[in-house]
């Protein structure tokens, strides 16, 4: 596989399986720096399990993908997190028995080049509702404030790639409303992002690149503009 400079993530040819189901068919993603590129499919589509192999979580997988050219096709997680990758995953993953306090500190490293740029104190000001529950547990905050806390535990690692999978989910308008402002914030830091999100019209308004997945085979993918006018956007979504 040729590698080009330029990308953080190329994945090509990419198949999983769970057992004997085969699950991905064959995706080929590339993600350049700062880019936010979109992934969209109906429920089953095989966008949880594009992500989690591309973090190294299924181990029965081929194909090659590489970050910042580092083959990383037979990769663990820890290794794939130490290329500079943070994940957001549905569900949220912050530390129900850790303050939020704990759980921001314990996340805290410089980025691959030495980058510090979200130290903190700049979290506590981008998510001041955090501020007012630094002494709080994990599971004593409500749905909008654990998906604030998972965000900032992201960007205490100083990555180069922020993968965020249905970081919407469940949470009232608002703070949707406020992730996505988030999202846009991360973007203009220099930082990359894959967002899954069932809000297929504010993905695409968001993202660089876009693409929908079917049956773990990508079905249509190009800039996101040109997907959100294509004429099988609404077939592949079932909307
Ligand atoms: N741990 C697992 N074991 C076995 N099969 C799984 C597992 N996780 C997902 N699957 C199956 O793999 C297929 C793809 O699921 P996946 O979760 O990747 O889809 P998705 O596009 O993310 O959909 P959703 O929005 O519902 O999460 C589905 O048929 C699902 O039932």
């Amino acid at each position: 596989m040729t590698t080009h400079g330029d990308f953080l993530l190329e994945a090509e040819g990419v198949h999983a399986w769970y057992g004997s189901s085969h699950v991905l068919h064959g995706i080929d993603l590339r993600i350049s720096r700062g880019q936010t590129v979109g992934l969209l499919g109906r429920n089953g589509m095989g966008k949880s399990t594009l992500i989690r192999t591309l973090l190294g979580h299924v181990p029965q997988r081929d194909g090659h993908i590489t970050f910042f050219g580092h083959d990383c096709s037979r990769a663990k997680p820890h290794q794939v997190a130490r290329m500079g990758v943070a994940y957001v995953p549905e569900g949220r993953g912050v530390f129900p028995n850790l303050t939020v306090r704990e759980n921001l500190l314990m996340a805290a490293r410089p980025g691959r080049d030495g980058r510090c740029d979200w130290p903190y104190e700049r979290v506590l000001e981008r998510f001041p509702r955090l501020t007012e529950r630094l002494t709080n547990l994990g599971n004593q905050l409500s749905g909008g404030e654990q998906q604030m806390l998972s965000i900032g535990r992201a960007l205490m690692t100083h990555p180069d790639l922020i993968i965020l999978d249905e970081a919407t989910e469940g949470l009232a308008p608002l703070i949707v409303t406020e992730i996505w402002n988030v999202i846009t914030d991360i973007k203009e830091s220099g930082i990359a992002t894959l967002i899954v999100d069932r809000d297929f019209r504010r993905v695409l308004s968001h993202s660089d690149q876009a693409l929908v997945l079917q049956k773990g085979l990508v079905e249509l993918a190009g800039p996101a503009a040109e997907v959100a006018e294509s004429p099988d956007l609404t077939r592949l979504l079932g909307v």
